[in-house]
């Protein structure tokens, strides 16, 4: 495995040769003027220095009081911890999936790119837990997320470690928000920072570092999800999205009539969500559309046919009378064009005995909620991101605006009675 990666991309490749970027646009919050106790290297250290991931950041100031005070909204500075984050690693993933698309790794059998996707993730998390460790200073740090460095431990992921290593402190380089170069073990201790189980009570960040992975991989649309949970409630979210238009996707199929690529969806509970370009152009209030009828409806859903019946989708769009094609894109990106009003439905029904997890839903379903929408169950229940890593959902998800979601729960409990009393094929 390792060695693929090593042909596929090998350090200081094209990251080297694409000329340096403008620091991204996120400053770091007023009240930074303590840091977490990292070694810091001058820019012209080599890579690869000896840092070591500090296991929790000294307790210098509260998040809590800070966000809380003096007339600034709540969550503000995990807000902007959020968006630098989140704009950091879709960096990387940018970098990553342009290479994979200018290689022929898609069709070679000994460059597996689903290798590639893995060390992209790896790099994203630990991108987001650095960028959020060096941003909020609060007492302990609790992140759920999808990846841990079991695999990369082994003496067999030494070179894959090492590219992984190579592309974080490149990035890094690149923004040039943080002088810092992270180790191999620094590495490592960064993605464990990804091991909490998260529940209903304290603060835990829940990360998808590439949701979409599959899209990700065809070039299509991926994002890069992030959420804060306070007390088991989303009271963030920050979706980065960078193949989606930041324009309305007017003809929706995926293409936009504006022709700004990459969107940055963000939302706090209580004050409204919002979009902005990945680079930081001035944030747009969103909200749902105002639809009420479901014939001027559109839905949007799972583009693999693995993630979600189509045909079930299929049944309830067309009881409720909804006449346009499916919109199928990969990822939350769906929540986020959704929740500025580019299709009025949502919906999201996993095969039989799928576990959804709360990194899939949390940052989207914020956004969504937070510009008017209603996120649910297949049974009108809320989602509970309070217990532990799964969600605990009856069947599907589903999701639009107020106006429409009475009738679409109800050609959602129609088309899954007859679903299930439908003679099951042999
Ligand atoms: N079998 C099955 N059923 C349902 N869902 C599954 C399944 N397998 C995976 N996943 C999860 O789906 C996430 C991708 O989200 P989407 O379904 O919205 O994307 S896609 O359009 O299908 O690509 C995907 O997220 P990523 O793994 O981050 O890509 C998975 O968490
Ligand atoms: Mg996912």
């Amino acid at each position: 495995m390792a060695s693929r990666v090593g042909l596929l991309l090998a350090p200081s490749s094209s990251l080297a040769r694409n000329p340096p970027r403008a620091r991204l646009p996120y400053p770091l919050p007023s009240h930074h003027l303590g840091r977490p106790t990292y070694r810091r290297f001058a820019s012209s250290a080599p890579l690869r220095s000896p840092l070591w991931w500090p296991r929790q950041a000294p307790p210098l100031f509260s998040a809590r009081a800070m966000s809380g005070s003096a007339g600034s909204p709540p969550y503000a500075a995990e807000l902007a911890a959020a968006k630098k984050a989140v704009a950091l690693a879709a960096r990387l993933c940018q970098t990553v999936q342009q290479e994979i698309l200018q290689s022929d790794i898609q069709s070679k059998a000994d460059k597996s790119p689903v290798t590639v996707a893995d060390y992209v993730h790896v790099g994203s998390q630990v991108l987001v837990s650095l960028a959020l460790n060096m941003e909020v200073t609060s007492g302990s740090f609790s992140m759920v997320a999808e990846e841990d460095s079991e695999d990369l431990r082994k003496d067999s992921a030494e070179e894959i470690l090492e590219h992984i290593t190579d592309l974080v402190n490149e990035t890094l380089a690149e923004d040039g928000s943080y002088n810092i170069t992270l180790s191999k073990e620094g590495i490592l201790s960064a993605i464990d920072t990804g091991k909490s189980e998260g529940g209903p009570s304290g603060r835990h960040w829940v990360l998808d570092p590439i949701d979409g992975t599959k899209g990700f991989l065809r070039g299509g649309q991926y994002a890069i999800a992030l959420a804060l949970l306070d007390e088991g409630k989303v009271v963030l979210g920050v979706l980065g999205c960078p193949n989606l238009p930041l324009a309305s996707i007017s003809n929706l199929n995926g293409s936009s009539c504006g022709d700004q690529m990459g969107a940055l969806f963000s939302a706090t509970v209580g004050c409204g969500a919002e979009v902005e370009s990945l680079e930081g152009s001035p944030p747009q209030k969103i909200s749902v559309c105002t639809i009420d009828n479901p014939v001027n409806a559109s839905f949007f859903e799972s583009y693999e046919g693995a993630h979600t019946m189509h045909d079930l989708t299929g049944s309830i769009a067309e009881k409720l009378g909804v006449q346009a094609p499916p919109v199928r894109i990969d990822s939350q990106a769906k929540y986020g064009a959704l929740a500025r009003g580019d299709g009025a439905i949502y919906l999201r029904f996993p095969h039989k005995g799928y576990k959804e997890k709360i990194w899939d839903h949390a940052a989207g379903a914020i956004v969504v909620t937070e510009a008017g929408g209603v996120v649910t169950d297949a049974s009108g229940n809320d989602l509970d991101f309070s217990k532990g890593r799964f969600l605990d959902v009856d069947t599907g998800i589903i999701a639009t605006n107020k106006q429409l979601m009475p009738s679409l729960l109800k050609s959602v409990q129609e088309a899954i009675k007859e679903k299930s009393q439908a003679p099951s094929p042999l």
